[in-house]
């Protein structure tokens, strides 16, 4: 009961037109290395052997912003079936004077949103002028939050989506406004796609370069460790390549180090105005999820509830 008030709670007071402008300062205060603006080492990942999973500590200090916050999240590989939680989260702010906790929330909505909101944002500089079809590869919480972020912010005229169950896109389409359609394989969902989003759990390629098409966009939201892929090698070679974090993708995202590829910018670059965006290219950008963005989403959070209950 506590938790599901929590999430609520968080729900109520967050939304993606709100976050959006603050990801992208955040994105690029990351990106210009300044220790005053944005403190924020890799995730530090504790490997749940027995469980499959692992537990990413994300801490970030943003000392002009005076935000101090850190998540807790803990994610797994869930085989074909499961109906456990493949990522949980909490995200706890800290007064940076004092060191007191100042508030824990739930961090499912804050990962939810935000990871969708900065894929918006990778497609909003990054996709190719007039985009009209998006396809969204899994069906999980992630591929909700990215199609209600994205449906909100674009146009697109026709919706796709690709599940390797018949239950799950049946669950997806049944949860969202709006028309879709399920595909029955990846390739038909993908192909002619000008936006693609991949939002799955799997541990090898579901989405290969032969069938994307030239200048389309693709928002890579899986696979974040570096034995995992969600991308081919031919993908992966021919795109031009955008991170949240490079030295994140360098270190774990398994379709940047096996494949070999470059990372061309950061997103925050891209924001800052030091880094083209490529609208003209196929262009992938590796999302790995960075404390930044849960700390300014935090931050919302935590400023909104105070001034709904007139609070301190
Ligand atoms: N980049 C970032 O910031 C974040 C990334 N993630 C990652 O995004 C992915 C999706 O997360 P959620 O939506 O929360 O998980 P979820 O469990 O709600 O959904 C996962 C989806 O992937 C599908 N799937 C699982 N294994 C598959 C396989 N082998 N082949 C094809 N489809 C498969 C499932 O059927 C389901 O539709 C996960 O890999 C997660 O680690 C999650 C949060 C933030
Ligand atoms: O940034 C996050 O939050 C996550 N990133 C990758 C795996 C799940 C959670």
């Amino acid at each position: 009961k506590k938790f599901a008030r929590a999430f609520r709670e968080v729900r109520q007071l967050l939304s993606p037109a709100d976050l959006i402008p603050r990801l992208e300062d955040a994105l690029g205060k990351f990106s210009r290395r300044d220790a005053a603006e944005v403190l924020q080492p890799v995730r530090t990942a504790v490997p749940l052997q027995k469980h499959g999973g692992f537990m990413g500590l994300m801490p970030t200090y943003m000392e002009k912003d005076g935000v101090l916050s850190t998540k807790f999240v803990c994610f797994y590989k869930r085989e074909e079936g499961s109906t456990l939680p493949a990522v949980q989260a909490t995200v706890v702010l800290l007064d940076p004077e004092y060191g007191n906790v100042k508030a824990v929330m739930d961090g499912e909505v804050i990962t939810a949103m935000r990871t969708a909101a900065v894929s918006a944002i990778s497609a909003k500089l990054l996709m190719p002028p007039q985009a009209e079809v998006l396809a969204i590869l899994g069906t999980g919480k992630q591929a909700l939050s990215h199609c209600r972020v994205f449906t909100e912010m674009f146009s697109f005229k026709e919706l796709r989506v690709w599940s390797r169950t018949k239950e799950g896109a049946a669950r997806f389409i049944r949860s969202i406004d709006g028309p879709v359609q399920g595909c029955s394989t990846a390739e038909e969902a993908v192909r002619g796609a000008d936006v693609i989003v991949t939002v799955t759990g799997s541990t090898q390629p579901v989405l290969f370069g032969q069938w994307v098409k030239a200048g389309a966009h693709v928002a890579a939201v899986g696979a974040c460790r570096p034995d995992w892929r969600e991308l081919d090698d031919v993908l992966m070679k021919e795109a031009v390549v955008y991170a949240d974090s490079r030295e994140g993708a360098m270190l774990e995202s398994g379709d940047v180090i096996l494949s070999g590829a470059e990372v061309f910018a950061e997103l925050g670059d891209v924001i800052n105005g030091t880094k083209a965006a490529h609208r003209e290219k196929t262009t992938v950008f590796k999302s790995l999820g960075m404390g930044v963005e849960d700390a300014v989403s935090a931050q919302l959070v935590f400023d909104r509830w105070k001034a709904q209950a007139g609070k301190f």
